[in-house]
């Protein structure tokens, strides 16, 4: 499993070019932070890589990635619903037997530091807690490719950082992980780092310094 990364550049429309000749080769077991100045097109690589968006220039070749998976700044769950059901659902839906994906689930919930709130509803955990949440469900769903964007921009620097306490525990041996990121401690939490701001073009510096 691979995700190669060849020449790419990408613009919208008649807009300046975000970035241009991005190279990378991302591998399984690796945990990568993407790194770049607010509207350097971070998440758009994030699609890029998911194949949602298609480059303006450039390939990228993805040798066995099927199963894509995102976790959003904002951890989105089920009010009602207890955390340890939402990481066992995706091991339900892999044909787990109910009890099988409870242990699992209890599981990963222990590698999140989450384990003493398995019972707890989603609308009673505190935003630090249901990031870790989205982190473990994110694992129990086995993806090829495990795009993060910004997991603690939301949340105030403590809750911040547990999540980035943890985040090194979604390295998988069979898992890409990319995690787009502003935050210091965040990058550091990471295996690799992708700088993007290295690959902003002259054009893209003077339409962001003359938007500034
Ligand atoms: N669908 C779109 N059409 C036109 N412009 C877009 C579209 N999506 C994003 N952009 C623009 O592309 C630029 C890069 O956006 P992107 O969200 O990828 O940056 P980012 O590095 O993730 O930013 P941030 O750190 O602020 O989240 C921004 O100027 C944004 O307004």
């Amino acid at each position: 499993m691979r995700l190669t990364v060849d020449a790419v550049g990408h613009r919208f429309a008649s807009g300046p070019w975000l970035f241009r000749a991005v190279s990378v080769t991302l591998e399984p077991g690796h945990v990568y932070a993407l790194t770049g100045p607010s509207g350097s097109g971070k998440s758009t690589l994030l699609g890029i890589l998911a194949d949602w968006i298609r480059p303006t220039e450039g390939a990228v070749e993805r040798d066995s990635i099927d199963r894509v998976t995102w976790v959003f700044q904002n951890p989105h769950g089920v009010p009602k619903r207890r955390a340890l059901d939402h990481v066992a659902l995706p091991l339900l839906a892999q044909g787990r037997t109910p009890q099988e994906a409870d242990e699992i689930a209890r599981g990963l919930l222990s590698r999140f530091r989450l384990e003493h709130l398995a019972d707890r509803r989603f609308r009673e955990l505190s935003g630090g807690e249901a990031q870790r949440l989205m982190l473990a469900r994110g694992v129990a769903a086995k993806p090829d490719l495990f795009l993060i964007d910004e997991p603690t921009a939301q949340l105030d620097r403590l809750s911040g950082a547990t999540v980035n306490e943890v985040l090194a525990a979604t390295a998988q041996e069979h898992s890409i992980v990319v995690v787009a990121t502003h935050d210091a401690q965040t990058r550091e939490a990471c295996t690799d780092h992708i700088d993007l701001g290295h690959f902003a073009t002259e054009t893209t510096e003077a339409s962001r310094t003359a938007t500034a």
